[in-house]
């Protein structure tokens, strides 16, 4: 079996390490404030000098022009048999050669730079999404799609290296090219740096606020793209469901309703960006045409040498040519910075059941638990207990039965605290559940779900997964008492056995089996059954039987079953209807009271519930 590697990445960046996804802390909601906060963690240092090494190749490629003036005008000079003034011709050459060399190298660093941190910040913040978003409560994850969770971590952690990537080669050299042309221009003439300074600053506030209504577009954009997914993932996982009713029409028409408003969203965000780039090139013809127009006049008249016309024209486009990539580059900035928005929208919202201030750790002496006049409701207002009191003795075995409905799995879910209750309180050998940290409370009660979650890993690992680091004999030896090994061993790969997405290469009665060996292997206090063994045939369910009473030894267990055959030995049953406790006792008691549990009991043949039920 393969040994359960969860930090299997061989990266030796700091930012890789196991005990950064182990810290879970606040996301920042809005998307700069994220990235920065990402960036200030770890990779400040990297980041300055990424920012150096652009401004640094931005303005030495900015004195390009200036250096071509100086050699046109020594050319220009030498030609008509002047003296070349300043550094000579060969020193303008040379000057250009250096701008050339040092304005790329400049930029080569800022890649090597970025090979140590762009992925290293994907990674983090994929962490960081992630670490918070597993905090989130059961109803959390009942009311958002899986897929789209994932994909939304996904695609947040990649915007975000557009958007850096944006910001370092578009808008920082925008920046710089701007500051050094409005300075180069000065010593031309200074009308023509206080024209472009002018230009710069108009230019900047109408993108600046046209860019706004683009970022909400763009938001609007991204929210119907992930709900489209969404719904398609949704249809996927359903395909067989789809087929079997004959739905493959339905269901087309139905997505298509969601595929088209993502159409209709985006042709709005394209449109604005068409008038966003009409407004930009506009600008930029009227920028160079001025610029140009002048200095051709200022020459022509003598009033400019044609070095100078050179500074301005090339200059001129220069800059034309960057604020041209930029506009271009708006549209995925925008793009990058929606998604971004929007994955933080979803993952950073609150926690809905947090550890209380000063939360100790629960400790498990015996495993008594006390149900004290708990009150709760769904928040759609379906009322499921009102005042319910109960108390289960350290070690005793509990059975729950009662009408679908009634209530049993909600209990169980309150004992656990995936619910918060509105009133009254759960208590584990006297420490209230509110005051303990989720973390122990998990860790002390072993559950085997009606539907067990298996992960698209081995079965070993699988297996493992209730005690890391357990050994191969140990998890061979819990798979024996679950009568798991048999259907393992079969398996051509044995424990490597890939199980498939939700374990679809097992059937439901193996999946169960590989549940009741994970909580053996957890070896908790208190034990809970939600129908553990529901998908199982009869003579499975008579081995298992056998493994599940081995397992319940020595500890405090909870048994929600319908079929009442497997909860006769318990020591104690409860009947429970509309959240209130109608009859409790042993079997032999309840029988012998002639009730609802002794009519339900009749009711039931061969061990299953009649249709009536
Ligand atoms: N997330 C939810 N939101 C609103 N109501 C819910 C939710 N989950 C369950 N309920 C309702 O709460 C009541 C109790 O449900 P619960 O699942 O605890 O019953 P149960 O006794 O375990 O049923 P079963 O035996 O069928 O599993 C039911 O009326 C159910 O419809």
């Amino acid at each position: 079996m393969r040994a359960v590697r969860i930090d299997s990445l061989e990266d030796q960046d700091r930012a890789f390490s196991w005990e950064d996804a182990e810290s879970v802390r606040p996301l920042e909601r809005r998307p700069f404030r994220f990235i920065w906060s990402l960036m200030r963690e770890k990779f400040a240092g990297r980041f300055a000098l990424m920012v150096a090494a652009v401004v640094a190749g931005q303005a030495i490629e900015a004195f390009e022009p200036y250096a071509l003036k100086g050699l046109i005008d020594g050319l220009t000079a030498a030609s008509a048999g002047q003296p070349v003034e300043g550094i000579g011709i060969v020193g303008w050459f040379v000057l250009l050669l250096g701008i050339w060399f040092f304005g790329i190298g400049m930029y080569r660093v800022y890649q090597v730079v970025d090979i140590y941190t762009s992925p290293s910040i994907r990674a983090l913040a994929q962490k960081r999404m992630f670490g918070w978003l597993m905090g989130h409560s059961h109803t959390y994850f009942q009311d958002n799609f899986a897929g789209k969770l994932g994909q939304k971590i996904k695609q947040g952690a990649n915007a975000i290296l557009g958007i850096i990537e944006i910001m370092m080669f578009d808008m920082i050299r925008t920046a710089v090219l701007l500051a050094v042309a409005v300075v180069l221009l000065w010593t031309a003439a200074p009308a023509f740096s206080a024209f472009l300074m002018a230009w710069a600053v108009l230019y900047i506030a109408v993108s600046g606020w046209l860019a706004r209504h683009c970022f909400r577009l763009s938001e609007q954009m991204s929210e119907a793209v992930s709900t489209s997914s969404g719904r398609i993932i949704d249809a996927i996982t359903n395909a067989d469901l789809i087929r079997g009713f004959a739905r493959i029409a339905f269901e087309r028409s139905f997505l298509g309703h969601w595929i088209n408003a993502e159409r209709f969203r985006s042709r709005r965000l394209r449109w604005y960006l068409v008038v966003m780039r009409l407004f930009q090139m506009a600008s930029i013809i009227v920028l160079l045409g001025v610029l140009v127009w002048v200095a051709l006049d200022r020459t022509l008249a003598g009033t400019m040498t044609v070095g100078e016309f050179t500074l301005v024209f090339t200059l001129g486009f220069q800059i034309s040519n960057t604020v041209w990539h930029l506009s271009d580059r708006l549209l995925s900035f925008f793009e990058e910075l929606g998604t971004l928005s929007e994955a933080l929208d979803l993952v950073s919202a609150p926690h809905g059941i947090v550890d209380a201030p000063g939360a100790t750790p629960l400790v498990v002496t015996e495993g008594r638990i006390e149900v004290r006049d708990l009150r709760f409701s769904f928040p759609d207002g379906t009322k499921v207990f009102d005042g319910l009191s109960l108390t289960i003795r350290p070690g005793e075995k509990i059975g729950l039965v009662g009408r679908s409905g009634a209530g049993k799995s909600t209990l169980v879910k309150l004992i656990r605290r995936q619910y918060e209750p509105q009133g009254g309180a759960v208590l584990i050998d006297g420490q209230d559940i509110a005051t303990v940290t989720q973390e122990s409370l998990n860790a002390a009660i072993a559950e085997v779900p009606q539907q067990p979650g298996v992960f698209h890993r081995t079965i070993g690992e699988n297996i493992a997964y209730g005690r890391l680091g357990a050994t191969q004999a140990e998890v061979e030896e819990a798979a024996r008492q679950a009568h798991a090994h048999e259907f393992i061993a079969r398996r051509p790969t044995g424990y490597d056995t890939v199980v498939g997405e939700q374990g679809v290469k097992l059937s439901g009665g193996e999946r169960q089996r590989v549940a009741i060996a994970r909580a053996l292997l957890k070896d908790a206090r208190i034990l809970v059954l939600d129908e553990a063994t529901s998908a199982l045939d009869s003579e499975s369910e008579h081995l298992i039987q056998g493994a599940l009473w081995t397992l319940m030894q020595g500890r405090t267990v909870i048994a929600i079953a319908h079929r009442l055959s497997t909860i006769t030995g318990m020591d104690r049953i409860l009947y429970v209807e509309g959240g209130r406790i109608v009859e409790q006792g042993s079997h032999a008691d309840l029988l012998a009271l002639g009730g609802r549990y002794a009519a339900l009991w009749q009711r039931q043949s061969g061990g299953f519930l009649e249709a009536a039920e």
